[in-house]
């Protein structure tokens, strides 16, 4: 039986060749076995790479043509190095062509055919062919190396030849390295987790029980992020029973979150102006406020308001002052002495103390929403463990900005909110006070007036003075209180905290990093995909079988169909990658093709795949009803959006 080996070549050590793609040259082999045992043992990566046999007799045939003074194929000579007396190797000046249909006639390709992972530059060393001749415009190469041409009797051997790529790991070990693998291509598991619970909540659907929720303007598919109070007497909002759902916008599908004011008529509009400079705000540790209107759509007149929305984020309420224990601070109705409850408290607040670290972490991010706030004439006026929501990484972000302001607006239409914004600015800062003390504390009871001296008194044993004078100043009624005084006391944690997010900052860098490689190998994967095993193009059936495409068809089966030895498959991403890698780069280095009948094979550069699969992507997209490039258009979209990426990082 014949077999042929097609090699592709532009250049053999430095002397360029005529042809560009149209070049192959064949071998014939008139032992198939041989063939295939050579390839199935380099599939073994750890193995000192020699083939098991030579290939006996390659018979030149035919075809006059291309000839090149310097070996042309230094790689299939070196892998299957003809012995001296072996018939000489002809080259062909031909067209691309199809080694089923140009060879020996192949038989049903059943099995994934194995192809050896051998590869080596076109400047390599390992040339085996030592002279040519020339006979009736053929060429005849022939090798003087014959050492080459025994079976590898050790399989596993640390000696491995410097011109062969070896792939890390062999079947056994791909479990082994699989994890170190996928943290070196993909994102860290943590970051992923974290991510995916987020996209989950994002897609979160509403169940069965909130079926009728309606379509509120622009919003749809609400999904109610609490339960909703079936009793109207549930009031939270000055008065006004509220409740808070996730929807996606009809047009874009971004999910918001939406917080209704249950029962509400707006009647003074003077209110805007206020609502308005909340949009306009835009802070790390804000909930962006995005719109606020009313609405029929619940079979009421609601307020609503639009806020981005953060999956999974929980308010500082629930994740810190909802344990099952009893408060200490509460009051003690028992006859037991005040010494005892004292040291209930300590005991409390020893066990269950937040690293100061933490606490200081926190006030530096709501002291710089504050700032922000204060600073743009507005007052926050929910500064309550319910309405900040706390999102991983200790992110916190004020969670209901504005509310206050349309609501008590109406309640006292008469005055103007704007008036009275440096006494909500004060208010403000007492909150915050009674919020720090509170999260020291682990106790929400501890910031009523009578805890108060009790609770100072616990946190001087248990914090450093710093943290106790911020406490006390916030708390103090007397003086009048700006925002900007507190940044002294925070002092150089301030550098500790921002160190600490340059770390953060750098590592998801790396992490985007990984994904930005993956995502050039994505778009390169999915040319691929639109090219092999296309049923036609143009009214031709064999398209994707023949020329450019069958060596893309084969190259596919070369990256991820490899088996091992005894035909087990043969998966290791980090070939996967590097394979791919390299035909994106388009390099010089060659490779070694097997038809799937293993009656073929081509040895190819990894420069001519890339313009094979360029050629033949185009192919098809002129063919496409949109006439236009639409991967530049879609690369400058990726690159768009990458430099973005950064720039929102920075
Ligand atoms: N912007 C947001 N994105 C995602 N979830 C949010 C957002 N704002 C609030 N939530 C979540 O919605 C739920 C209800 O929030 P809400 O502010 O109503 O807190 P609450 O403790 O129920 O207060 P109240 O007693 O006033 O209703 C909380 O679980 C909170 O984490």
């Amino acid at each position: 039986m014949d077999h042929q080996v097609y090699y592709r070549f532009t250049q053999t050590n430095g002397v360029p060749q005529e042809s560009k793609l149209a070049n192959y040259m064949s071998i014939q082999n008139s032992s198939a076995n041989n063939l295939h045992q050579t390839f199935q043992s380099k599939l073994n990566l750890e193995a000192s790479i020699t083939p098991k046999k030579t290939l006996s007799s390659p018979q030149c045939i035919g075809g006059a043509g291309l000839v090149s003074s310097a070996p042309a194929s230094p790689n299939i000579f070196n892998s299957f190095t003809p012995t001296l007396d072996a018939t000489p190797i002809r080259c062909v000046s031909s067209g691309v062509e199809h080694p089923e249909n140009s060879s020996s006639q192949s038989t049903s390709p059943n099995r994934v055919s194995s192809c050896s992972p051998m590869s080596q530059d076109v400047s390599g060393n390992n040339i085996a062919l030592a002279y040519q001749e020339n006979v009736g415009g053929t060429t005849y190469f022939y090798s003087t190396t014959s050492e080459s041409c025994h079976a590898p009797d050790v399989v596993i051997s640390t000696n491995i030849p410097s011109d062969y790529n070896v792939y890390p790991g062999t079947p056994n070990h791909i479990a082994s390295l699989k994890s170190k693998q996928d943290a070196a291509f993909f994102i860290s598991k943590d970051l992923q987790m974290e991510m995916m619970n987020r996209n989950a909540l994002t897609l979160m659907q509403n169940n069965q029980q909130y079926a009728d929720l309606p379509q509120v303007d622009s919003y749809h598919e609400l999904c109610p992020l609490e339960r909703i109070p079936s009793n109207s007497l549930h009031k939270t909002h000055l008065g006004y029973q509220a409740s808070m759902y996730k929807a996606l916008h009809v047009k874009t599908g971004t999910p918001y979150c939406l917080r209704r004011v249950h029962g509400f008529r707006l009647q003074n509009a003077k209110c805007m102006v206020i609502v308005d400079l909340w949009k306009n705000l835009n802070h790390s540790n804000i909930v962006q406020l995005q719109e606020v209107f009313t609405t029929k759509a619940f079979g009421d007149n609601s307020l609503i308001f639009v806020y981005d929305y953060y999956p999974g984020s929980e308010t500082l309420l629930s994740k810190y002052f909802s344990s099952d224990q009893p408060d200490p601070f509460a009051p003690d109705t028992s006859p037991r002495p005040y010494s005892h409850q004292k040291n209930n408290i300590l005991r409390h607040q020893q066990n269950n103390k937040l690293p100061e670290f933490l606490i200081w972490n926190y006030i530096i991010q709501l002291t710089s929403a504050l700032r922000l706030i204060h600073s743009s004439g507005l007052a926050c006026r929910s500064l309550d463990p319910t309405k900040i929501i706390i999102t991983s990484k200790n992110r916190l972000r004020l969670s209901c900005l504005g509310v206050m302001d349309v609501v008590l607006n109406e309640s006292n239409a008469s005055m103007n909110p704007l008036a009275l914004v440096q006494h909500y600015q004060q208010e403000d800062l007492t909150a915050l006070g009674k919020l720090v003390l509170a999260l020291a504390c682990k106790s929400t009871v501890a910031v009523q007036r009578e805890n108060i001296s009790t609770a100072v008194d616990i946190i001087s044993r248990s914090y450093t003075t710093d943290l106790r004078n911020l406490i006390m100043y916030l708390l103090s009624p007397q003086q009048r209180k700006s925002i900007t005084d507190l940044m002294p006391m925070i002092g150089a944690r301030f550098y500790t905290q921002m160190d600490n997010l340059h770390s953060y900052i750098e590592v998801l860098e790396y992490e985007v990093s990984k994904e930005i490689e993956n995502g050039r190998l994505f778009r390169l994967m999915a040319k691929l995909g639109t090219i092999n095993e296309r049923p036609e193009l143009n009214m031709d059936g064999a398209w994707a079988e023949t020329g450019d495409r069958y060596m893309l068809k084969l190259f596919r089966d070369y990256v991820f169909h490899q088996v091992t030895e005894d035909g087990r498959p043969w998966v290791d991403m980090a070939h996967i990658v590097q394979c791919l890698n390299k035909l994106d780069a388009g390099v010089p280095e060659k490779i070694c093709l097997m038809s799937r009948d293993e009656q073929s094979m081509l040895v190819v550069s990894y420069a001519e795949l890339k313009h094979c699969l360029e050629q033949s992507f185009h192919e098809i997209l002129n063919a496409t009803p949109v006439k236009k490039d639409l991967i530049d258009v879609e690369d400058k979209l990726y690159i768009k959006c990458e430099n973005e990426k950064t720039v929102n990082l920075k």
